[in-house]
C-alpha cells in the first residue's frame, strides 16, 4: 500500500514537473514575485512593461528605486507609470499599478540600504531576479563606476542567496564587455583583475590617484564602463552559489522595433543622441566605418530575449550560468554607412524643428577628413552663430554645444569605427526551445527585422517621445528647412563674391580670370538673347 502511494506520489511529482515545462512564459510568470533593479532606467521600464501586458497573471513586481533630482521614490514610480509606454497596459488593466510596489534602495549604499522589513519581504517572497541597474556612463570615475555595476552587483547576489523561493537570477551584462576581443563567445571570460583585489585597493585610494592609474587599469578597454561590466560578470560567476544563473549580453540597445509601438526610445544614450544631433543638423561629421557592422539591437528584442531566458533558467536550471549574447551582427548585418544614409533621408522627409542646419551628416574613417569637416562644418558656423548671438545681445551657446557633442562622439567612434564578431548559439538554442506562440510573444528573431523600416521609426521615435514633437508641426519644419536653404544660398553667394573682391583687388590674375568669367557670361546671355528673338 505505502509502496502504490509512494509510486503515485512520484508520478504526480513527475507530471507537475513536467506541466512546468510544457507551461508557456506567461504561465510560468503567473503568480511569480518578481524583483527588479534599474526599473526607473530605459531597459527596466520596457522590461516592466512587457511583463505586465503579457504576463497579465504575474503576482507582483518589487521595484528597487531611489529618491532622486528632488523627487520622492514613490513619485517618481508614480511619474513612470503615467508615461506613454504604459498606455497598451493601462487599456487591459487599469489598475496595473497595484501590481508595482517600490523598495526605497540606493544601490551604492551598504546592503543596498534596504531596509530589514523590507529584506525580510523580499527573501520570503522572490522568485527571480533581474539585475538591470548600473551606470552606463563611458566617462564615470572608475570608484563610482565599480561601485555600482561591481560591488551593487555582489550585494544582491548575497540578498539573493538568502531569497527562498528564488528561482532565476539573471544579470543585464554588455555585448562589449569583452570589446578587447574580435571574437566573442558565449562564455565568462577570465577578468582583467581579480575583482575583491581591486575592491580592497580602491578602498583606500585618493580619488586622485585612482584618476591616474585608471588608464593602466583599463589597459586595452576603452572605458570604465566595459570595464567594469566584464569584472561584474566574474563576480556573477565566483558568488553564484547554487543560484540558477544567466547573463544576457546586448549590444547597442535602440528604440523598440515593434513592442509596445514601434520607435519607443526616451533617453540620448548609444546612437540616439547621435542621430538627434544629425537630424538637427548640428551634427555634420563623425568618425566611424561606412563598412563597419552596426550591432544595434531593438529594446524590445533584449526584452523578450530576457523573460524567456528567465523561464529557461528558472525550468530547465542548466548545471552552469548560460551566456546569451543578443546581437544582430552575425545574424541579420547592417552597416552604420547603411544607418547613415536611412538617418539623413528619413530627417529629411521628417525633419526635427528648429534645426541648426539642413541634416547633413557624413561618417568618415579619416581621421583628417574628419578634422577638416570639424573645423569647417562644425566650429566655423558655431563661431558665427555665437557672434550673431553676442550682436544681438544673446547668450552665445553653440560652442559650448559643439564641445560637449565633441565629447560625446569622441567616446562613441571606438564602437563606431570597428567590427566585433559574437557567438549567438545560445540565443538560438533558446529560440527552439519555445512553442510557436511563445516565439510569437516573446518575439527575438531578428532575422525578420526589416533595417530601414526600423531606423525610420527610430529617428521618428526620438522625434515624439525623446524630443516631444509634435508630427502635425512636419510642414512648419519643412518650412524651417527651406528657409536654412535659403540661407545658406544667400551667405555662399555673398561669400563667394567676397572672396573675389578680395583677390581681385590683390591680383592682376584674379582679375584676369573675374573678367574672363564675366565676359563669358555676357557672351551667353547675348547668345541667348539673340536667339529667342530670332524664333520669336
Ligand atoms: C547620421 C549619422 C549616423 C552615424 C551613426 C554613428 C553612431 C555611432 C553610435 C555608436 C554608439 C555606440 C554605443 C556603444 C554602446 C555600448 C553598449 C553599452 O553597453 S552601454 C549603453 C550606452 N551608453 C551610453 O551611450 C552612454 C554614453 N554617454 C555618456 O557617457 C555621457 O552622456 C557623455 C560622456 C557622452 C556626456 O556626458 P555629459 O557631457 O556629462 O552629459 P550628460 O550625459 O550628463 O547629459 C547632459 C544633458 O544633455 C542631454 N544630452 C546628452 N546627449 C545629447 C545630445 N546628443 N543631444 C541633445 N541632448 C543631449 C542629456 O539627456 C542631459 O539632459 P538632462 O538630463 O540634463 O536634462
Ligand atoms: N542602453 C544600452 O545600450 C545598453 C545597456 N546595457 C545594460 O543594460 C542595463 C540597463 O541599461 P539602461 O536601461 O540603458 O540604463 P539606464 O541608465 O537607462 O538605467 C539605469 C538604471 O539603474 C539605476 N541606478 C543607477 N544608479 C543607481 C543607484 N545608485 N541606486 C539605484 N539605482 C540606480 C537607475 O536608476 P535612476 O533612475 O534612479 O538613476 C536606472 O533605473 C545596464 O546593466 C546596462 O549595462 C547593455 C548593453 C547596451
Amino acid at each position: 500500500m505505502n509502496l502504490v502511494h509512494c509510486n503515485s506520489s512520484v508520478q504526480e511529482e513527475r507530471r507537475s514537473s513536467l506541466a512546468v515545462i510544457m507551461a508557456s512564459i506567461s504561465e510560468w510568470y503567473a503568480g511569480k514575485n518578481v524583483l527588479i533593479t534599474g526599473a526607473t532606467g530605459f531597459m527596466g521600464k520596457v522590461l516592466m512593461e512587457k511583463l505586465l501586458r503579457s504576463c497579465p497573471d504575474v503576482k507582483a513586481l518589487y521595484i528597487l528605486v531611489r529618491p532622486k533630482a528632488g523627487q520622492s521614490m514613490s513619485e517618481r514610480v508614480q511619474d513612470m507609470m503615467m508615461c506613454k509606454l504604459f498606455d497598451r497596459v493601462r487599456e487591459d488593466n487599469p489598475d496595473f499599478h497595484q501590481k508595482i510596489i517600490p523598495i526605497s534602495s540606493e544601490l551604492t549604499q551598504p546592503g543596498l540600504a534596504i531596509s530589514p522589513e523590507d529584506v525580510q519581504t523580499l527573501t520570503s517572497c522572490i522568485n527571480i531576479v533581474f539585475h538591470c541597474a548600473a551606470t552606463i556612463r563611458f566617462d564615470e570615475p572608475l570608484k563610482h563606476a565599480l561601485q555600482l555595476n561591481v560591488i551593487a552587483t555582489q550585494q544582491l547576489l548575497s540578498l539573493a542567496q538568502q531569497m527562498q523561493h528564488l528561482q532565476a537570477f539573471i544579470h543585464i551584462s554588455t555585448a562589449y564587455a569583452n570589446c578587447n576581443r574580435r571574437h566573442i563567445d558565449e562564455v565568462i571570460y577570465p577578468p582583467p583583475v581579480e575583482p575583491k583585489k581591486l575592491i580592497d585597493s580602491l578602498e583606500w585610494m585618493d580619488d586622485s590617484i585612482i584618476c591616474d592609474i585608471t588608464p593602466r587599469l583599463i589597459g586595452d578597454r576603452p572605458n570604465t564602463y566595459t570595464y567594469t561590466k566584464a569584472l561584474a560578470e566574474c563576480v556573477v560567476q565566483q558568488e553564484s552559489g547554487k543560484l540558477n544563473i544567466a547573463i544576457i549580453r546586448p549590444s547597442i540597445v535602440g528604440a523598440s522595433w515593434q513592442e509596445p509601438f514601434p520607435g519607443w526610445i526616451d533617453n540620448f544614450n548609444g546612437p540616439s543622441g547621435i542621430f538627434i544631433a544629425a537630424g538637427k543638423g548640428i551634427l555634420r561629421t563623425m568618425r566611424a566605418s561606412n563598412d563597419a557592422v552596426a550591432d544595434l539591437i531593438p529594446v524590445d528584442v533584449v526584452i523578450n530575449l530576457t523573460l524567456a531566458a528567465g523561464w529557461y533558467t528558472a525550468v530547465h536550471r542548466p548545471k552552469t550560468a548560460l551566456v546569451y549574447n543578443c546581437t544582430t551582427g552575425g545574424i541579420n548585418p547592417f552597416h552604420w554607412g547603411e544607418i547613415e544614409h536611412h538617418v539623413m533621408s528619413t530627417f529629411k522627409r521628417n525633419p526635427l524643428e528648429q534645426a541648426f542646419r539642413r541634416p547633413n551628416a557624413n561618417i568618415t574613417s579619416n581621421y583628417l577628413i574628419n578634422q577638416y569637416w570639424i573645423l569647417v562644418s562644425h566650429k566655423f558656423p558655431a563661431l558665427i552663430y555665437d557672434l550673431f548671438l553676442r550682436l544681438s545681445g544673446q547668450k552665445p551657446q553653440m560652442m559650448r554645444i559643439f564641445n560637449r557633442l565633441h565629447k560625446a562622439i569622441g567616446l562613441l567612434a571606438y564602437f563606431s569605427s570597428q567590427d566585433w564578431e559574437w557567438n549567438s548559439d545560445n540565443m538560438n538554442m533558446l529560440m527552439s526551445q519555445l512553442s510557436a506562440d511563445d516565439r510569437r510573444t516573446f518575439n527575438f528573431d531578428v532575422r525578420q527585422l526589416n533595417w530601414p523600416e526600423y531606423i525610420e521609426n527610430y529617428c521618428i521615435g526620438t522625434k515624439k517621445y525623446v524630443l516631444n514633437e509634435d508630427m502635425s508641426d512636419i510642414p512648419a519644419a519643412r518650412q524651417h528647412l527651406r528657409k536654412l536653404r535659403n540661407i545658406r544660398y544667400t551667405f555662399n553667394t555673398v561669400l563667394l563674391v567676397f572672396i573675389w573682391r578680395v583677390f581681385i583687388a590683390r591680383s592682376q590674375m584674379a582679375r584676369n580670370i573675374w573678367y574672363f568669367v564675366v565676359s563669358l557670361c555676357f557672351k551667353f546671355l547675348s547668345y541667348f538673347r539673340a536667339s529667342s528673338t530670332l524664333t520669336q
